[in-house]
């Protein structure tokens, strides 16, 4: 048999906590690349914010070595994938250097709205799937009805499905074996001209940018001079290799391989993710098909919660912005904030991440505006603007009609939940498009909802409504016409822009009520009061007082020790760290991000 008939190359695709990142670990354990001490940490999962999120952000490769019960030796290139709705563009990238996906089924929970997602991205990109019931050590496992769900949901014969579990490694070579016999080998042309797709990086301070690939036909290595097809920027090879417990150094790559290329690339822009490499002297004639592009859909502003670190943000964001295709920004001012980034994101999530990758990797203090969907505005000279922040809308005055994106959401659940989930759907605009029932205990609902309502906390109201049990997929349908206001916030008579929003009409009233209550809360009291309100143009519609401080908090410590007084002034100084001074009122960054906070009992 030919070289490549004993690759393997597949990815693993789940519903968020159906135990995918316990798979890869099994699967790594039981081919022996690392012993078990080794194995301590999830080896897959390696950033430290996946490993409190418990899900898996950016995907990685990592090569193993399997020995058959044929007699022969397999090469399993694994690559990782996340598992979240907002990473789907990423699930795709780690799909289009496969020939096949593992797909693993909790057997406990079923088929899940993110199960669907997935299964429908790996048929798009042609992968042979494999059903996988995993945690049948539970004893709330049913894995015969998850069977038939797998078989009628999605369609896929399940009855020979392995039925694992990966926490104990219960049947995990049956799941080697199946790779081995029904995943396809690569099938590429090690003769013909180079043609490597790049499915991710990342930036090295020695080696430059290193390419994450997978060689589809030909053959690389060191000294050869590569090209990219789309920014058509040459690079002499380096050094290729494999990823298994770190960078392997190897002569070369060759057709059906996933490994990685460096060639001292200083910018990272010459390295587009999706993007074929080809030979120079030798180039092929048609690039890879790569992947679709991405469009952020959430907007926020980023701002230094102290002014000098503009350009740390910058250069911050640049480093993320390497591998994160979808992240998006540019420079803006705000009149409460000063200097700072519009960025996009895929949805809250990503935004929640890029956040804190910011502040902990990068050691950063900021401040984020109220997030905003993007609204096509219709003037009266009829040009069609894209506003994705509030700040941007034109005057009334100006405005012809207005239109919101709207996304097609699916909701799996329990039967139990159907009415309390109907009801937030319907509280948040949502136009009912069908019901069906999976099984007796089981439905799936479709909503058509307003993304704008969607990015408020809906994640987190539907799963305290559910506890946990209703899984939610999305989809951008288009856009509708709606009666849409923008509401400013002003604090201390001043209009405060990070806090302007743009609402649907019927909930103004409500949405300015609660955030002034919010803002209440967030807002440390001054020697002054401090008047919140919130206001349509120049109408004001809510209004808050925070009262004025009576009290030194020194004076508490009167005569006390001093060692207290310091440990006082030095947890002020803290708290003081992430304000923004506004108009003389210091705002916490909590503030700031109060104003997402949707009351569902409202
Ligand atoms: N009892 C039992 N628990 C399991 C099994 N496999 C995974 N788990 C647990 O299920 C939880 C989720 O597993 P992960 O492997 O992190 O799930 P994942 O699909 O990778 O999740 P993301 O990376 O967040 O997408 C963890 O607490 C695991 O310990 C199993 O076979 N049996």
């Amino acid at each position: 048999m030919a070289r490549q008939d004993y690759i393997r190359n597949f990815s693993i695709i789940a519903h968020i906590d159906h135990g995918k990142s316990t798979l890869a670990d099994r699967l790594i354990e039981s081919t022996g690349m690392l012993t078990k001490r080794e194995m301590e940490q999830q080896v897959l999962d390696s950033m430290d914010l996946e490993k409190e999120r418990g899900i898996t952000i950016k995907l990685k490769a990592v090569r193993l070595i399997y020995q058959a019960q044929d007699g022969h030796e397999y090469t399993f290139n694994l690559i990782d994938t996340p598992g979240h709705v907002d990473f789907s563009y990423e699930v795709s990238r780690s799909m289009a250097a496969c020939e096949g996906a593992l797909l693993v089924v909790d057997a406990t929970q079923g088929v899940e709205a993110q199960t669907l997602a997935n299964v429908y991205l790996a048929l798009d990109e042609d992968l042979e799937i494999l059903p996988i019931l995993n945690k049948i050590d539970l004893p709330s496992q049913r894995c015969d009805e998850v069977v038939q769900e797998i078989e009628d949901i999605i369609g896929l014969p399940a009855a020979d499905a392995p039925r694992v579990s990966a926490k104990t490694g219960l049947n995990i070579d049956q799941v080697l074996e199946a790779i081995v016999r029904d995943i396809p080998a690569p099938n590429g042309d090690e003769d013909a001209p180079l043609k490597a797709l790049i499915f991710d990086s990342n930036y090295d301070s020695y080696k430059g940018v290193i390419c994450y690939v997978r060689i589809f036909d030909g053959q690389v290595k060191v000294g050869d001079t590569i090209q990219m097809m789309n920014t058509k920027k040459s690079f002499e090879v380096v050094e290729v290799g494999v990823n298994a417990n770190g960078h392997i150094p190897l002569d070369q790559l060759r057709a059906g391989d996933v490994g990685y290329i460096t060639a001292s690339i200083k910018e990272v822009r010459d390295a587009q993710v999706g993007d074929t490499i080809t030979l120079k002297n030798r180039p092929t004639d048609k690039p890879l098909k790569g992947y679709k592009k991405v469009s952020p859909m959430v907007y926020c502003g980023i701002y230094p919660a102290e002014g000098e670190e503009y350009t740390e943000i910058r250069d911050a964001l640049e480093k993320l912005k390497v591998n994160d295709a979808a992240l998006d920004f540019e420079a803006e001012t705000s009149a409460a904030l000063g200097f700072g980034f519009r960025c996009g994101f895929l949805g809250l999530l990503h935004m929640e991440i890029i956040q804190e990758r910011l502040e902990r990797e990068f050691d950063l203090n900021l401040i984020t505006t109220t997030p905003s969907v993007i609204y096509h505005v219709m003037t009266t000279d009829h040009e069609l603007l894209e506003i994705q922040n509030p700040s941007n809308l034109p005057d009334p005055s100006e405005i012809e009609y207005m239109e919101e994106p709207i996304v097609r959401a699916e909701i799996m659940t329990p039967t139990d939940y159907v009415g309390a989930i109907m009801e937030l759907c319907q509280n948040r605009r949502g136009v009912f498009i069908d019901m069906q029932y999976l099984e007796e205990t089981r439905a799936q609902i479709t909503y058509d909802l307003p993304l704008n309502e969607v990015i408020y906390d809906f994640f987190d109201a539907l799963k305290s409504k559910t506890r946990g049990y209703a899984s939610f997929d999305y989809d951008l349908k288009g856009y509708q016409q709606s009666d849409l206001v923008k509401m400013d916030i002003l604090i201390n008579q001043q209009v405060v822009d990070a806090f302007s929003l743009i609402v649907h009409r019927d909930k103004a009233y409500e949405r300015g009520r609660k955030i002034c209550e919010r803002l209440t809360d967030a807002i440390p009291r001054h020697q002054f009061a401090v008047p919140i309100q919130a206001a349509i143009g120049s109408k004001i519609i809510a209004r808050e007082t925070i009262r004025a401080l009576r009290k030194d908090v020194l004076s508490k410590c009167y005569g006390g020790d001093i060692s207290r007084k310091k440990k006082l002034l030095e947890k002020q100084k803290e708290g003081k760290k992430r304000m923004r001074s506004i108009g003389n009122v210091d705002i916490p960054q909590e503030a700031f991000l109060s104003v997402l906070k949707y009351d569902e009992e409202s």
